[in-house]
């Protein structure tokens, strides 16, 4: 080949290489930084609590949500060490940690009180302290309306002593839901928790974890649970949403959390759920989801939600096909010896299971039929006190 004749990188072909080569940088990077316990690591934690030292009340409420949604109970001597090893989670000033000693957070907070509403009895519920923990909500909000996770929050590789606020959608839904579980919400929390949620709605339709990224299914279920605690839902652009929603169905039948990902039983119950949760609050709009836009406000009205909600009747045709996740879920998400997976080819884990068993729970109800309990325990409330 003559000299003249070899191809020559275009300008722009020079800038691309340029800048995958720094994303290549930037990945490497990221991959040799310590993880942090944030939730995705936990979420993703292995079979036992070895692997997931910072989310020992999540494994609790996976496995007895689980155990609840396939109709059994656990013994009383399981009973009461769950209870006790719960109350050394918690902080004297409120809130729980991931273990004992741990600095309490709102997300291990919200697993630990869906915990012991899911055992019951006046022994779990009255472990809980409920002045102390509305102290601790009120020291986590944040002006904007969000949630801090935790009180301080240091990234050591970015530079010492930064200072994150922690704002994620997870933050306003395990708060809001807490306080909601134990009868203790009140204007003060709610106070422009609706605001940063509509912030949080994104040109697809879906929520967001934080204004500005990806619509994500996990944040939002958290935004519309949260938008229908606070009776703030139909602030929301819901026809979008529901369009943003029918989407995430895969063609191979089970629920993605995101565009353009891969589906994922989890999201059985993250968009699955979501479905059931709109159901039911459309079915009190007189507008057929034609919803106003902008400005009016809306009276929180704290007894129309929780239990009431749930049970509420659902006149709305199905909005996804119910029978083909359950489908994708027997057939696709199942571990031959137990458990449930993310997806052919992955390792069972609690979180996967206890998500598909609710996704696969809100699949097979039937039109109009009531929610079970142990269905609704995720988010949404009942009062305690
Ligand atoms: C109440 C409460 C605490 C709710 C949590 C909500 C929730 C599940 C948020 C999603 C976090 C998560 C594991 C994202 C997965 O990202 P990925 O990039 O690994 O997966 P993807 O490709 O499926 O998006
Ligand atoms: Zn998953």
């Amino acid at each position: 080949m003559e000299a003249s004749e070899v191809p020559v990188a275009t300008v722009t072909q020079r800038s691309q290489k340029s800048v995958e080569s720094q994303v290549g940088r930037i990945y490497e990077s990221f991959a040799n930084f310590p993880r942090t316990p944030n939730f995705e690591y936990y979420l993703k934690g292995g079979l036992d609590n070895s692997q997931a030292p910072s989310a020992r009340p999540w494994v609790c409420f996976w496995n007895l949500h689980s155990l609840a949604l396939l109709g059994e109970s656990v013994d009383a001597q399981l009973q009461n060490n769950i209870i006790y090893f719960l109350s050394r989670c918690q902080d004297p000033n409120g809130g729980y940690g991931g273990g004992p000693g741990q600095m309490p957070h709102l997300a291990t907070t919200y697993a630990a009180v869906c915990s012991l509403v899911t055992l019951g009895g006046h022994k779990a519920l009255s472990s809980i302290n409920r002045s102390e923990m509305y102290m601790f909500l009120q020291q986590m909000k944040h002006p904007s309306g969000g949630f801090r996770s935790l009180e301080l929050y240091l990234i050591p590789y970015f530079s010492p002593g930064f200072m994150m606020v922690e704002k994620l959608m997870s933050g306003p839904a395990t708060a809001i839901s807490v306080a909601s579980i134990l009868n203790i919400l009140d204007d003060e929390l709610v106070q422009n928790v609706g605001n940063y949620i509509l912030s949080c709605q994104t040109y697809e339709g879906g929520i967001s974890a934080e204004p500005g990224t990806e619509a994500h299914g996990g944040y939002t279920f958290c935004g519309v649970a949260t938008m229908i605690m606070i009776n703030q839902v139909n602030q929301l652009d819901l026809p979008r949403l529901i369009d943003w929603l029918v989407f995430q169905q895969g063609k191979e039948c089970g629920f993605k959390g995101r565009t353009n990902k891969l589906v994922d039983c989890c999201y059985s119950f993250w968009q699955g759920g979501t479905f059931a949760l709109l159901q039911r609050a459309c079915s009190t709009f007189d507008t057929k989801l034609v919803i106003p836009v902008g400005g009016k406000s809306f009276e929180v009205n704290f007894n129309d939600i929780g239990y009431n909600f749930v049970k509420r009747r659902v006149e709305m045709e199905p909005l996804f096909d119910g029978l083909a996740l359950q489908l994708y879920l027997l057939l696709c998400s199942q571990e031959v010896n137990g458990g449930l997976k993310d997806k052919p080819g992955e390792s069972r884990d609690f979180y996967h299971t206890c998500y598909a068993l609710s996704g696969l729970s809100n699949a097979i109800m039937k039109q109009g039929a009531s929610l079970q309990h142990s269905d609704s325990v995720m988010l949404l409330s009942f009062e305690v006190s």
